[in-house]
């Protein structure tokens, strides 16, 4: 059977998987995101490493006996930064997506960058890599001048899996420190921030054998040493994958604590100045090599905030949303609570609930709060310019009752399809792990995702949900610039 490790925002996901792609057993485990200042996005690498070891002992507990595993793979959360040192022991908390505290430097990074910002394909936002790194030699050089590697999240558990550390173009494409044309690191860039390019790990194929399980690692697991690791990807690449999307022209959806809209490209045709990316997927030509992101950063993250701050369970907050009216009796709910990326490009922008009135009670601020995060969706589908007849596949954790994906479908106005396993990013992992060590030959053979669950149709128009989306439009105008900039002034602190 494959392992497919999938380490993302809020939990890791362990799948175990036949290689006719029957789902054997999957087990996750949580862990925090830290914000010890405000706009900042934290979480300690071990604390990973830990819940890896729980879902996937959990995972292996659940699978039929006598079943061994044939190989690894891995997918991950994009765009953050874990120093580690040369032993892979981690130096500081990894500095995640949802990190806004290099917003400031974004003038300066392109500055830095000038004519080289070309080579990205993509808009410059805080939160990737690259304007992070450059946030650690300004605020923290002397930790920066320790490390020896500067990794994506999954880079890391394999660098701590197999004792090597290797990068790979789906993960790389995602740090605006990679030339997409040239499916190489943009060393140029990384001399200009004045960083040490050695700190990028050499890059193989996002299906190549990238190192084997190590003893310590290994029985940390519950798994024999010597299983072979192969490098993955990207989580939204991955899900790509899993959901069995290789042709240009395919999109999905996943909800996860980020929501991410994705179309597969053939050609590398970027549309950075209306907030979308452009990254690798985890295949090479003649397999389709790009996908158009559009990067809605607060999804599961707005509506866990909500969760905690209304003091209420998930299945509460549920409870209490889809029993309000569309249009939440007038509240509208800003999501922006990391900033936000597609369409804005704005990480200094904040959220809130505005809107209330002495009428207002907890089940508009719910509902409002689902409908927020929903037309956050719309405003990215708007910029990928998707055409109308492209049908949505459904995928992530982040969108499994059956209230909130109809919310979804009615307001992205397109059917969804949702993906026969949920945890696609998970399974587009295993594939990979099949592919690295030679159990398919070709991308043509791995096997395909399963029937879909039933589809989510649209209900006709709801002129009080169209009159909620109108007023979410009117909101970020109003919301930018707001509050003015903080006036903390960092000191170099390590
Ligand atoms: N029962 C639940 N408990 C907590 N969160 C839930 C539940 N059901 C759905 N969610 C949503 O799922 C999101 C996590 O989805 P998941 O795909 O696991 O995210 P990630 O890959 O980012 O860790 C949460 O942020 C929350 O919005
Ligand atoms: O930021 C992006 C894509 O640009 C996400 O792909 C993150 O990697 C988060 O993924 P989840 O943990 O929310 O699934």
């Amino acid at each position: 059977m494959l392992l497919g490790i999938d380490l993302g925002t809020g939990s890791v996901k362990a799948l175990l998987l036949t290689p006719e792609g029957a789902v054997l057993a999957a087990a996750s485990a949580p862990y925090e995101v830290a914000a010890p200042r405000p706009g900042w996005a934290e979480t300690g690498a071990e604390a990973w490493w830990q819940a890896t070891v729980t879902a996937v002992r959990a995972a292996l507990a659940a699978a039929p006996p006598a079943r061994s595993v044939a190989a690894v793979g891995l997918s991950g959360q994009m765009h953050g930064v874990v120093l580690a040192d040369a032993a892979g022991v981690p130096l500081r908390p990894a500095v995640l997506w949802a990190d806004a505290r290099a917003a400031p430097l974004l003038e300066p990074y392109r500055e830095l960058l000038g004519g080289l910002c070309a080579a990205l394909e993509n808009p410059v936002a805080a939160g990737m890599a690259g304007p992070t790194l450059l946030w650690l030699r300004r605020y923290e050089p002397r930790l920066l001048a320790r490390a020896r590697w500067a990794l994506q999240p999954k880079d890391w558990l394999r660098l701590r899996l197999t004792g090597e550390a290797a990068a790979e173009p789906s993960d790389a494409s995602g740090t605006l420190l990679y030339a997409l044309r040239e499916d190489a690191w943009l060393i140029a860039a990384a001399e200009r921030l004045g960083l040490n390019p050695a700190l990028l790990p050499p890059l193989v194929p996002s299906s190549a054998p990238a190192g084997t399980l190590r003893p310590e690692a290994a029985a940390a697991l519950g798994l024999p040493a010597g299983v072979r690791v192969v490098a993955g990807g990207a989580d939204t690449a991955c899900a790509a994958l899993g959901s069995g999307l290789v042709r240009a022209g395919e999109a999905q959806l996943t909800v996860g604590t980020g929501a991410q809209l994705l179309v597969v490209e053939q050609e590398a045709a970027g549309r950075a100045a209306r907030g979308v990316h452009l990254f690798r997927t985890v295949l090479a030509p003649p397999h389709a090599p790009f996908y158009a992101l559009g990067a809605v950063q607060n999804a599961g993250l707005a509506l866990e905030w909500a969760r905690r701050a209304l003091g209420v369970s998930w299945e509460r907050l549920v409870a209490l949303a889809f029993a309000a009216p569309p249009g939440s009796g007038g509240v509208s709910f800003a999501p922006y609570l990391s900033g936000e990326r597609t369409p804005h490009l704005d990480a200094s922008v904040r959220g809130g609930w505005v809107g209330l009135s002495l009428h207002s009670a907890p089940e508009h601020l719910a509902r409002a709060a689902f409908e927020g995060v929903a037309f956050a969706l719309r405003d990215a589908l708007v910029a990928l310019e998707l055409p109308p007849e492209t049908p949505l596949k459904l995928a992530g954790g982040g969108a499994a009752q059956p209230a909130w994906r109809q919310l979804l479908a009615d307001t992205l106005r397109r059917p969804l399809i949702p993906s026969a396993v949920p945890a696609a990013s998970a399974r587009g992992a295993a594939l990979l792990a099949g592919l690295g060590v030679g159990l398919y030959e070709d991308v043509s053979a791995l096997p395909p995702p399963g029937p879909a669950g039933e589809v989510v149709t649209p209900a006709p128009p709801d002129a009080r949900l169209e009159a909620a989306y109108a007023r979410f439009r009117a909101l970020y105008p109003r919301l930018r610039g707001w509050p003015p900039a903080d006036e903390t002034v960092l000191k170099e602190t390590r």
